[in-house]
Parts: C-alpha cells; sequence; structure tokens
C-alpha cells in the first residue's frame, strides 16, 4: 500500500522541532488552523503536561484559529469547557468538537431515522447522552444504573423473548465505557440481530491516562463485534466524515490547516487523509518516534516534538 505521507515533511523525513526555534516559529508560520488532539498531547487524563495554557495562548496572540478534536466520548463540549477552565487553559466549548458530538451529528442530521425506530441503545458515558440529548437523538442504555448490575437467570430469557428490549432502538452506538457489563452487551447483540445500525464514536485501541495506556473505546466495543460479527462505522478520527463536519462548522482552507496529535492511526493519518497542510506528533501519549521514524512506515506527520509546550521555543 503507498505510503500516507504528509506535504510538509521534507523528504528526509518529519522535521524534529523540539530546541530549534527558528524551526518552531516557520512552522507555526505556516498554518492559519490548529486542530489539537486532547488526550495525551495537551493532558494524561487529570495530569496536564508542563506549559500547556502558555503555548494555546501563545497562538492566541498569533492569530491561529484553534478547534479541539478529540475521540473521547465520554466527556461532551461542556464538559470539555469545564475541563479546560480548572486547568487554566483558555478555550470555549464552541472550540470543541468531539467524538460524541460527531457521533449525535450524524445520527440527527445524516441518518436522520424515522421515528420511532429512531432511539439509539448506547454503550458508553454521559458525554455521549448529553451530545445525543442535544441533537434531539432519543436514548437508552449509557449510565442507566440498572444496567450496571450482574446478569440474572432471568435477564437471559427477558433479553430472548424481548420483554426487555425497547422496540424503538434502530442504533447501537458504542464509545468509551468505564462500566462494561454482561447484560450491556447481551442487550447491544439483541439490538443488532434485530436489524438495528452498528455505530462507534471511536475505535481506539488504548487510552492515555495517568502517564501509561488503559483499555480504549476499541476494547470496549470488541465483545460485541465478536458476538455479534458485526463492525460498527466509526465516526470519530481518523473518519473523513468528521473532517468534513468540522471544515463545515469552522470554515478554513485546508492547506493553511495542521493537525496535532499524539496518534498516528487516528490524529495523524486523520490530517493527512483530509488533506491538511501539516501534521504534528506530539510524543507525551501513545505513538513513539520509533513508529513514524522506521523505513517504510505508513503513516508518518509533518514534523514532531517531544512535548506541546515546546512549541514556546
Ligand atoms: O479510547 C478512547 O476513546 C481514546 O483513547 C481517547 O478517546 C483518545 O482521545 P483523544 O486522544 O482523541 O483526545
Ligand atoms: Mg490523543
Amino acid at each position: 500500500m503507498q505510503a500516507v505521507r504528509s506535504l510538509v515533511g521534507g523528504a528526509s523525513g518529519p522535521q524534529y522541532l523540539t530546541g530549534d526555534k527558528s524551526a518552531i516559529d516557520a512552522f507555526i508560520d505556516e498554518f492559519d488552523v490548529f486542530l489539537f488532539d486532547c488526550d495525551g498531547v495537551l493532558w494524561s487524563g487529570d495530569h496536564l503536561f508542563p506549559s500547556i495554557p502558555e503555548t494555546i495562548s501563545m497562538l492566541r496572540e498569533r492569530k491561529k484559529q484553534l478547534v479541539f478534536v478529540t475521540n473521547n466520548s465520554t466527556k461532551s463540549r461542556a464538559d470539555y469547557k469545564k475541563k479546560f477552565d480548572s486547568m487554566g487553559i483558555q478555550a470555549s466549548e464552541e472550540e470543541v468538537f468531539g467524538s460524541s458530538y460527531s457521533a449525535a451529528v450524524y445520527i440527527s442530521r445524516i441518518l436522520k431515522l424515522p421515528e420511532p425506530k429512531n432511539k439509539v441503545y448506547v454503550l458508553g458515558e454521559s458525554g455521549v447522552e448529553q451530545e445525543l440529548k442535544s441533537e434531539g437523538v432519543p436514548f437508552c442504555g449509557g449510565t442507566d444504573p440498572l444496567l450496571r448490575r450482574e446478569m440474572t437467570p432471568e435477564d437471559f430469557k427477558h433479553v430472548s423473548d424481548g420483554s426487555l428490549l425497547d422496540d424503538d432502538v434502530g442504533i447501537v452506538l458504542t464509545g468509551l465505557d468505564y462500566h462494561p457489563s454482561y447484560i450491556k452487551y447481551a442487550l447491544g447483540q439483541a439490538y443488532l440481530r434485530r436489524g438495528a445500525k452498528f455505530l462507534a464514536t471511536n475505535i481506539d485501541s488504548t487510552l492515555p491516562s495517568a502517564g501509561t495506556l488503559f483499555p480504549g473505546a476499541g476494547s470496549i466495543s470488541a465483545p460485541l463485534i465478536q458476538a455479534s460479527g458485526q463492525e460498527p462505522l466509526a465516526l470519530g478520527k481518523p473518519s473523513q466524515a468528521m473532517m468534513d463536519a468540522i471544515e463545515g462548522k469552522f470554515q478554513f482552507d485546508r492547506k493553511k490547516a495542521c493537525m496535532v496529535g499524539d496518534r498516528m492511526n487516528t490524529d495523524i493519518e486523520f490530517g493527512i487523509k483530509g488533506g491538511l497542510g501539516g501534521t504534528l506528533c506530539v510524543l507525551t501519549g501513545v505513538s513513539k518516534k520509533e513508529e513514524f521514524l522506521a523505513s517504510g512506515a505508513k503513516v508518518v506527520p509533518s514534523a514532531y516534538v517531544d512535548a506541546l509546550g515546546d512549541l514556546l521555543g
């Protein structure tokens, strides 16, 4: 398969910017818009990386448009605004475009299933529920406390005879769920068996948090993929449906935009397949430089830094 190389990266491969002030300035001047990944770039869970608020302010002072594009569906745009505020990062709710919002927009404005069969069975956290609510999409499952329990012998009968199922469910949507349970998977499988559409906010295999890696959204949906034999349509990075929606909302010239991320097969691939002018890999998250410096590497960023704060030079 032809290597997915970015446009800016020289023939000699990605530029290493850390410690090179003039190269950093030249790189920043190339772009008017920065799309920022969050987990692994700005923070690792609740741990904020060094100089992030200052770096964001510096880019604002240089009149850059910023958009925060996260695959983490556990939080809504409003939740992210609270997190930004709690960490002293100057950002607005309007600038957030998460995979839970991407999924809600896809379901309400593109899929548009006819009522009453337009209800979504959620395997995920409140971020998904809040964004579905913001788009007026009915849902069930998700954070329902009745599903955070053991599966009982009666449950097997009631899933099988359908009495535990909601007849209005037409979609199964999976995201990162910190409370997976056997009954949640059993219901999801039953809805898919009835013909419900299978969607995922994202399929990242791992989640960078607290300085290490944990099971990601892709690891949460995997049992349902196994049990149903179906693959979901993923609506987060690197999905280009998400890129089109972001471009539509924020109106920018893709050639003057740069995607900043920590993961090759989501962030960097998202930017390259989206035809953006550049991509910047930050080595504080999932991907290590060996992954893209290796000969024959399939996804290669334009440039990379050890940490986002290095852009302060
Ligand atoms: O498992 C997940 O959902 C991902 O690891 C997490 O969402 C990544 O978030 P991002 O790096 O796109 O902010
Ligand atoms: Mg990330």
